[in-house]
């Protein structure tokens, strides 16, 4: 056993409404294993992270809002001396133009200050939503595979708005709010320090009461993301095949698990905003209470000569003005409590196993030799807890020629096909590629160097010339035509309206099955593939494409070592060579005459499967 293929069978990411974090590391082209990912950091901590790029626009508006803040501090001490004056039948011209300029210039620092953070609220976003996809389009198959893509989207369309709310209302907010409550409790106590004890006694009892609501929000909160989430894997899931679920029957039945996660997503948000409201409302009461309570102490104490009216009057003022900081507080924790269950999405999500960051490497040039391909005693399972799929398979491919797999379904034939590509690692053995094992190649590099056309063809929405460019962005127009012509689209393409601008539908619905099986191959043929891999992708087409494509494909072997999956008699006739699979291990290899006689399982395959009798 090769214990560098031991160690790089590391447990992969499952996902059950969600991804689900893997236990340990996973493996790292090259064979390296990177340390297993760090434990996750507080909300806070992440929050700081993404704030450090905005840090500028974010102190700014923050400034901004502390200014409006203070403004509305200075007034009621501007209405005392307007009062006093007034009192005293002093002039009031001076006080009154402060008044006005004080005003005007809250008007402007707030809202200037609120646009400002909005902004860097969303290049807080931008940052999170890049950061995500570009984790995404680097995650590795085996979490794919774990994974709802309907789920992942909404973590990148939904959760990352919420960060907005967090950094720019609710850490802004509750650094301005609790300045501003800083400050005017200073002020209040200049004013009377027996009046703000009696104050921030009625506030301590309020405090009390949002500590028991604000978990309530948080996992009010983490439900309507995870209810969201749900939403989109199900929402995919229907979309994704409606022609089936149709035919099936089954909209009504599909369409209910999307409204069961629509309406369990709005009784979730319908409670977080219960407990929002209920915690916005005791910040209202307490001011209240704290009004009538200081009204009556202080009453008394102007009674008994220890302050004045004027004083009472700032207090109370005071008072009322607590009521923005208070709710700017309140409102910036029932944020962050939301942002929070997001930025736990994000974060289970940035940490599924990923390929590293490399820049595609360029296609080989048209004169580099084929590649040579070994399989050496490689085991294989997709999980620790699933039976192996391959059980020591060992046969090497020259360079040149077509090698074609055949064995019954569920054998592990495309399996082969995802360990060359590096979609998974073996478990144990290696996989070798012009004599050096794929897991010592730069992925981009092997990559590279093959082409490979799935089980099911695959063609993305989008036009015929973004499908055939897809894998070699640089061809040439010539290049283009050439492949058409030697797949046999050249026809397709003067019938389609925008020729090869036509637009192919979701998932290439406008083509039928052939053609969309000529688009990959003739997709994979543009990258000029020093290994040609075909997953049966001849099997939809009619007779006469099939026999040019094989004509194609044979012309291809020549200069390319070509693997086919197949099970049509055609395909495997005209392979140099034929590789027997049952049950994850090679049980024969030879020419199709060499085959019939000497292999029981390929003469029965041949007889029942995909040789007319007659057939030798
Ligand atoms: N992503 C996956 N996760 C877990 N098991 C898988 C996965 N893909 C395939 N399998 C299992 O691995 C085994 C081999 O599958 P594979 O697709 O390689 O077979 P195959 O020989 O290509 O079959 P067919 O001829 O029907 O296409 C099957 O038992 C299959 O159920």
């Amino acid at each position: 056993m090769d214990t560098q293929r031991d160690q790089r069978d590391a447990p992969e990411a499952a996902v059950a409404a969600g991804p689900r974090v893997p236990e340990s590391g996973q493996v790292a082209p090259g064979g390296d294993r990177p340390p297993a990912p760090p434990p996750p950091d507080s909300a806070w901590r992440v929050l700081l992270r993404h704030m450090r790029q905005s840090w500028r626009p974010l102190l700014l508006g923050g400034v901004l809002g502390l200014l409006a803040s203070v403004i509305g501090l200075v007034l009621p001490l501007v209405v005392r001396r307007l009062v006093d004056d007034l009192g005293a039948d002093r002039p009031v011209a001076g006080v009154l133009l402060l008044m006005g300029a004080l005003v005007v210039l809250s008007a402007a620092a707030g809202p200037l200050g609120e646009y400002v953070l909005r902004r860097a609220g969303e290049s807080i976003v931008l940052t999170a939503r890049r950061r995500l996809i570009s984790h995404l389009m680097r995650l590795r198959i085996s979490a794919f595979d774990s994974s709802e893509p309907g789920d992942l989207m909404s973590r990148v369309t939904s959760d990352t708005t919420l960060i907005r709310q967090v950094a720019a209302d609710s850490l802004i907010g509750g650094i301005t709010g609790g300045v501003a409550l800083v400050a005017t409790a200073t002020m209040m106590g200049v004013l009377d320090p027996v009046l703000l004890v009696v104050t921030l006694g009625v506030l301590a009892v309020a405090g009390t009461v949002l500590r028991l609501i604000m978990p309530q929000v948080q996992r009010a909160s983490q439900e309507v993301q995870q209810s969201v989430g749900l939403m989109g894997a199900a929402l995919e899931r229907v979309l994704g095949a409606l022609r089936t679920v149709k035919a099936s029957g089954a909209e009504q039945r599909e369409g209910a698990a999307v409204h069961r996660a629509a309406e369990e997503s709005w009784r979730s948000s319908v409670r977080a905003a219960k407990w929002l409201a209920l915690a916005g409302n005791t910040g209202e009461l307490a001011i209240q209470l704290a009004f009538f309570t200081v009204l009556a102490v202080g009453g008394a104490r102007v009674t008994s000569g220890a302050i004045d009216v004027g004083t009472l009057i700032a207090f109370l003022m005071y008072v009322y003005f607590l009521i923005g900081p208070l709710q700017l507080l309140i409102r910036a924790f029932g944020q962050y409590q939301v942002g929070a269950a997001a930025i736990t999405r994000l974060q289970e999500a940035e940490r599924l196993p990923a390929e590293p960051e490399n820049p595609p490497a360029p296609l080989p040039a048209p004169e580099t030799a084929p590649a040579s391909l070994e399989f050496r005693d490689v085991h294989f399972r997709y999980a620790p807890d699933l039976p192996l799929v391959h059980r020591g398979v060992t046969f090497s491919v020259p360079a040149r020629g077509m090698t074609a797999f055949v064995g019954p379904s569920g054998a592990g034939k495309t399996t082969l096909f995802s360990l060359i590509e590096r979609f998974y690692e073996p478990t144990s053995g290696s996989i070798l590629l012009n004599g050096r094992d794929v897991g010592a190649w730069d992925l981009p590099e092997l990559r590279a160097m093959i082409g490979y056309v799935e089980q099911d063809a695959p063609v993305l929405s989008g036009s015929l010339r973004e499908n055939l460019l897809l894998g070699a962005p640089d061809a040439s127009d010539d290049e283009m035509r050439r492949v058409l012509r030697t797949t046999r689209l050249d026809d397709l393409v003067e019938r389609l309206p925008n020729g090869l601008d036509s637009l192919l539908g979701s998932r290439g619905t406008k083509l039928s099955g052939g053609e969309r099986q000529r688009v990959a191959i003739a997709r994979a043929l543009l990258r000029r593939p020093r290994l040609l891999l075909l997953d049966e992708a001849t099997s939809q087409l009619d007779a006469v494409n099939e026999a040019a494509l094989r004509k194609t494909v044979t012309e291809v072997a020549r200069t390319t070592t070509v693997l086919v999956v197949a099970h049509r008699l055609s395909t495997v006739t005209q392979a140099d060579r034929i590789v027997v699979v049952d049950a994850g291990t090679i049980l024969a290899i030879g020419t199709h005459a060499e085959l019939i006689e000497a292999e029981p399982l390929y003469a029965e395959l041949a007889t029942t499967q995909f040789l007319p009798a007659n057939h030798r």
